[in-house]
């Protein structure tokens, strides 16, 4: 069982419109609606990779009942602790002509003291019997930035294990923690050590730092550039297949969902990390977020090289 915690989960919508006019009358051809935040996308791809997945988190009023809803019609297990705020909607619009995604992101409920409370007791009694967790996404308003962290030190109280995917303070902290392993992508690397932009010597360097501080694996998504790995073996840096892109929204939390079925199935850590990547350009081949078909992923697995840079 791998369990999936999205503190700040959302109905993520999607409308496709020909040609965004900012400003104008826009008619949308398309929607799609689904459970979403981070770790709700990370719960998809898992169920569709086959793995016994459960998804918590907080939800709250009408939407947070629909959040309930979708993710029953795809038969996702769910144990959400109802909050009195109303959960996110989050918006992406995809300019079909023009193949831009813009995304419109609410900020969420805030969250009381006692919410959080319940979510730490939650994941105490859960992480005595589920070895493996995703922790994704940003945290609701009233939450501290050592959200993460708290929950990581009571997983490893228990012997369990974290993926952590977050931004910000939230990831600073979460990393203080040592997870056993992390996917920033390099935005969120650069803005964790205050930099607009960051060199590949540097993000090598910041891998490395992690995980000599005691992270297992370190990983560093770059878009269709792939992705950079650093663990107890060495650097490594992979391609990304070519594909033709539709919607990279969610290809982050596919790459976690491949990551994490590799590791909790003990898989060899070169064929984990092909997945992850392979997950997460599939998942940019469609309009859904969280989607992504088998048969490609096996596809684009066969296309990736991992290349190791240099020992550790
Ligand atoms: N244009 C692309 N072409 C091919 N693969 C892609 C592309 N964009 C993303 N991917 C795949 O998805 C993985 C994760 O992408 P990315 O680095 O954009 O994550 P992210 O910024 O966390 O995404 P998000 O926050 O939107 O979920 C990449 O390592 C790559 O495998
Ligand atoms: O505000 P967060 O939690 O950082 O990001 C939220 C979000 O953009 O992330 C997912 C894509 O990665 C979407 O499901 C969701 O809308």
């Amino acid at each position: 069982m791998i369990t999936t915690i999205t503190l700040n989960t959302a109905i993520d919508q999607v409308y496709e419109v020909e040609s965004l006019d900012v400003g104008g009358t826009n008619r949308v051809s398309a929607i799609t609606q689904e459970a979403g935040g981070k770790g709700m996308n990370v719960a998809k791809v898992l169920q569709y990779l086959g793995a016994e997945v459960n998804v918590g988190g907080f939800a709250g009023g009408t939407n947070g009942k629909k959040i309930r809803q979708l993710l029953k019609k795809r038969a996702i297990p769910s144990e959400l602790i109802s909050v009195s705020g109303e959960s996110r909607i989050c918006l992406t619009v995809l300019d079909s002509l023009n193949s831009k995604v813009t995304e419109l992101l609410e900020s969420g409920p805030e969250i009381s003291v006692e919410e959080w409370q319940s979510m730490l007791e939650w994941v105490k009694q859960k992480s005595k019997i589920v070895k493996w967790f995703a922790l994704s996404g940003s945290l609701p308003k009233g939450l501290p930035t050592t959200a993460y962290a708290e929950l990581i030190q009571i997983i490893h109280a228990n012997g369990a294990k974290a993926v952590l995917d977050s931004s910000g303070d939230a990831l600073r902290n979460g990393i203080e923690a040592k997870p056993f392993a992390i996917k920033p992508n390099e935005h969120e690397i650069a803005a964790i050590l205050g930099k607009t932009a960051i060199t590949e010597t540097e993000l090598l360097e910041a891998g490395g730092r992690f995980v000599s501080e005691g992270i297992d694996h370190v990983c560093l998504t770059l878009g269709e550039e792939g992705a950079i790995f650093v663990n107890q073996y060495g650097y490594f840096k992979a391609n990304a297949p070519s594909i033709d892109v539709i919607n990279t929204v969610g290809s982050g939390d596919a790459f976690v969902g491949g990551l994490l079925y590799g590791l909790a199935q003990n898989e060899e850590i070169s064929t984990a990390y092909k997945r992850a990547i392979a997950c997460g350009s599939v998942n940019a081949m469609y309009r859904a977020i969280g989607f992504i078909d088998l048969g490609q992923v096996e596809v684009l697995m066969e296309q990736i090289t991992i290349e190791k840079i240099k020992d550790r």
